[in-house]
């Protein structure tokens, strides 16, 4: 597998604001990354380098192989979908597909056609009357229709329902079946995504904290179920990430293996095992709380 992107050991300081510290990672061909974090975690702002919207304050950043800046071959083949996208005032959502067209080698009209059925977009409508979740579905249409090399979707979904949210979810994988590409998806709704999501890169405070398989992350804790006193006696001296009650039983995620020992253990015990949700290891690991103590749902 090739990389698409690369980062070693970059930096942005904005003045005293250090808001990317020293990171590396690198993106494959044909995968779909969550990029994700808590707020202001440096997010956006890798992002704005990766499109070569930013210089770099240190480290080296290769996209397609190549420095983006100022460089066609690498931007030919970029797609950025950003949060609050800025038209022209006097533009119509058909115009907007017109520049599109124009701007993107890889453009599929007709795909961009039923994508605008799918959501419900008025063609005719001047994109500064459109509501806030249409306006989020036109960067959408842009986005998959695009079919760019490297697309990347920074919170796109502001204002959009949850009928759109899921089309968005079910177009993005059944186009990307068929035209497989590199996709980041910047995002807080984690559990929503994280069907999709293939490869998982957080960002803490500016620094990365994880870049993991999304499988082999879930793979990392599990939630057992039972009676309060044997699912508190089984998760004693362990890594816990989420203690629920109801009635007399106890739900408790804990950090360990799904397929180990731990896992013989808690069956051993007559406990119901279930698989963790990458939401909750997110938080988890972005609050780093650990020790019995459990963890505010965000
Ligand atoms: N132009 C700028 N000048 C000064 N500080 C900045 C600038 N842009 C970003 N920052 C700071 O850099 C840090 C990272 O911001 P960034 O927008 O990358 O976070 P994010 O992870 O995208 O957050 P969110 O999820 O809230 O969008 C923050 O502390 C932010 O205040």
């Amino acid at each position: 597998m090739s990389s698409i992107v690369e980062l070693k050991s970059v930096t942005k300081s904005f003045g005293q604001v250090m808001a990317v510290q020293d990171i590396s990672f690198s993106m494959e061909q044909g995968k779909i990354y969550g990029l994700l974090g808590r707020n202001g975690a440096g997010k956006t702002t890798i992002m704005h380098m990766i499109t070569a919207q930013l210089f770099l304050t240190s480290g080296e950043l290769k996209v397609f192989g190549e420095t983006p800046y100022e460089n066609n071959r690498v931007l030919n083949q970029l797609c950025f979908v950003k949060e609050g996208q800025k038209y022209p005032d006097n533009f119509r959502v058909v115009d907007v597909l017109e520049v599109a067209a124009a701007l993107f080698p890889n453009w599929d009209r007709e795909y961009a056609l039923s994508l605008i059925e799918d959501f419900r977009l008025p063609m005719k409508r001047r994109v500064k009357k459109l509501s806030r979740g249409m306006l989020s579905s036109v960067g959408i249409v842009i986005g998959l229709a695009s079919r760019a090399p490297l697309t990347i979707f920074d919170e796109p979904y502001l204002g959009l329902d949850a009928v759109a949210r899921t089309i968005f979810y079910d177009r993005l994988i059944e186009d990307f079946a068929v035209h497989p590409r590199t996709i980041v998806l910047s995002t807080h709704l984690i559990d929503e995504v994280s069907r999709i999501l293939e490869h998982i890169i957080v960002i803490d405070q500016g620094r990365l904290l994880l870049d993991e398989d999304a499988d082999v992350l879930r793979g990392r804790a599990f939630t057992v179920i039972g009676p309060a006193a044997t699912v508190d006696s089984f998760a004693e001296g362990k890594d816990t990430i989420q203690r629920d009650t109801f009635g007399g039983f106890v739900s408790t995620t804990v950090m360990g293996n799904l397929y180990g020992t731990d896992r013989k253990h808690a069956e051993a015990l007559g406990l119901e095992i279930a698989p963790v949700s990458l939401q909750q290891m997110i938080i988890h690991l972005t609050n780093g709380k650990s020790g019995n103590k459990a963890v505010e749902q965000q």
